[in-house]
């Protein structure tokens, strides 16, 4: 397949480039990387749907955190700051509706709080940034309007599958059995299992598409639900059976964000040297804790300390991989990075899902990669990767962090790599480039 870059991005200024630094010497550095969005998001719904107040601690602070926060504190959920911005304290009320919710581009709030509008005691709107209103929905919203919820979309008879909708909350849902496709997000199952408790009757939840993307996504929900008390039945492939009952408020503490912790230790394997990142959890159902193994793979060694400090070494020579990253299409920017920079050919397979994130991250990547000098191309499900003697020039990022985050890795080998609108990691990692700068 030929690649186009997505569609949508304006020229940058030089104001908006930033100058990715490259590294001279060997690294040996120790990263701390705020708190999971994944976990962030999914517990702050879970404490807005409990029985009482909770507080969640080591909390991730960036825009698609703050996005849910506004969000639930506009359905009538109290969100205070505690003696440190990353702890949440939340207190649930009665979800009140006939109000708007700005999604931004946050998966996570467009797919995880439409089941809890349903709750809401009147309409609630959604919307958000325009490349939001691209990004698949159909399939959640389909879901509760056959549970029995009105959704619509301005000015159209028909059941909206994007971004501008409204749900009509009603105070309440009967629940039940409802099929769902996610085989282009499995954010719309985590959305549905997260109000299912709240629901009268739970509900039976089975998916019906060919593949199911972000396996450990689901299992961190279906994880999350039942450390909050919830009886969540998956022992049958592509069902879910969420008993009704009460989300017991709880003190929770937030594991780091191992996706985001990706980049950086890639960075090892790049420049040479070691990166460190403490607090890796002995056991989670993040993604991220494919890292270590994935890096191996191209050529790193990796150790965990029984305090949990995750250290990575490379000497500088990234191997070329032949992976599917369906469970972690998280990762496959920083893969796709490393791809570009290693000694022989990469296959990227399993993640035809990246189309529908905060860009059409497969077009993006093989366009940034090729206007380097690199041979990046799609596959039906992926990316084909060569490596090619690589020059400097303008990264695109399409407002999606990890784009930024994939071009400081090219940059930190690849003289004269100006990421664009570097900012946009502010969506899960506000001070990337600080965090970055630091490291070198
Ligand atoms: O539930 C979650 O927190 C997420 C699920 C995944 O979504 P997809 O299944 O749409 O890839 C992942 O890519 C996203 O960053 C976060
Ligand atoms: C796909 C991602 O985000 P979102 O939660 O917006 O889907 C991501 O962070 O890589």
């Amino acid at each position: 397949m030929t690649s186009t870059a997505p569609a949508g991005a304006p020229q940058p200024t030089a104001a908006d480039l930033w100058a990715a630094p490259v590294t001279a010497r060997p690294l040996d550095a120790t990263v701390e990387v705020p708190g999971s969005k994944s976990l962030t998001n999914r517990l702050l719904v879970l404490a807005a749907l409990a029985d009482g107040p909770g507080t969640l601690r080591g909390a991730l602070r960036s825009r698609d955190a703050d996005l849910m926060i506004g969000a639930l504190r506009t359905l009538g959920v109290g969100v205070e700051e505690g003696e440190a911005p990353s702890t949440l304290h939340v207190t649930p009320g009665p979800l009140t509706g006939d109000v708007d919710i700005d999604c931004g581009l946050a998966g996570t709030v467009m797919r995880f709080l439409p089941p809890v509008a349903a709750l809401a005691d009147g309409p609630v709107r959604f919307d958000g940034d325009p490349q939001a209103r691209v990004r698949p929905m159909g399939p959640v919203l389909r879901a509760l309007h056959a549970l029995g919820v009105v959704v619509s979309a301005p000015g159209s008879p028909d059941l909206p599958s994007t971004l501008p909708f409204t749900v009509a909350g009603r105070g309440g849902l009967r629940g039940g059995a409802v099929d769902v496709d996610a085989s282009a997000s499995s954010q719309f199952v985590s959305g549905l299992l997260l109000a299912a408790a709240r629901f009268e009757q739970g509900l039976t939840l089975r998916h019906v598409g060919t593949t199911l993307p972000s396996l450990p996504h689901i299992q961190m929900t279906v994880a999350t639900l039942r450390d909050a008390g919830v009886r969540v039945d998956d022992s049958r492939d592509g069902i879910w059976v969420v008993t009704p009952g009460p989300i017991s408020a709880r003190d929770v503490r937030v594991e780091p964000d191992l996706s985001n912790a990706a980049p950086f230790l890639a960075a090892a394997l790049v420049a040479g040297g070691r990166v460190s990142v403490p607090g890796w959890p002995a056991a989670t159902t993040q993604p991220g804790a494919l890292v270590p193994g994935l890096l191996e793979q191209m050529g790193a060694s990796t150790s965990l300390s029984p305090d949990g400090v995750l250290t990575v070494t490379g000497d500088g020579t990234v191997r070329g991989v032949d992976v599917d990253l369906k469970a972690a299409g998280e990762l496959a920017p920083t893969i796709a990075a490393l791809a570009a920079l290693a000694d022989s050919p990469s296959r990227l397979r399993g993640i035809a899902h990246l189309r529908g994130h905060e860009t059409d991250r497969l077009a993006a990547l093989a366009a940034e990669i090729t206007r380097l000098g690199g041979q990046a191309e799609e596959t039906r499900d992926g990316l084909v990767i060569t490596p090619r003697p690589l020059h400097g020039g303008v990264f695109h990022t399409y407002a999606d962090h990890r784009m930024a985050t994939s071009g400081a890795l090219l940059g930190l080998r690849v003289p004269g790599v100006m990421v664009e609108d570097v900012e946009t990691t502010a969506k899960t990692l506000p001070g990337f480039a600080g965090l970055w700068q630091a490291m070198l």
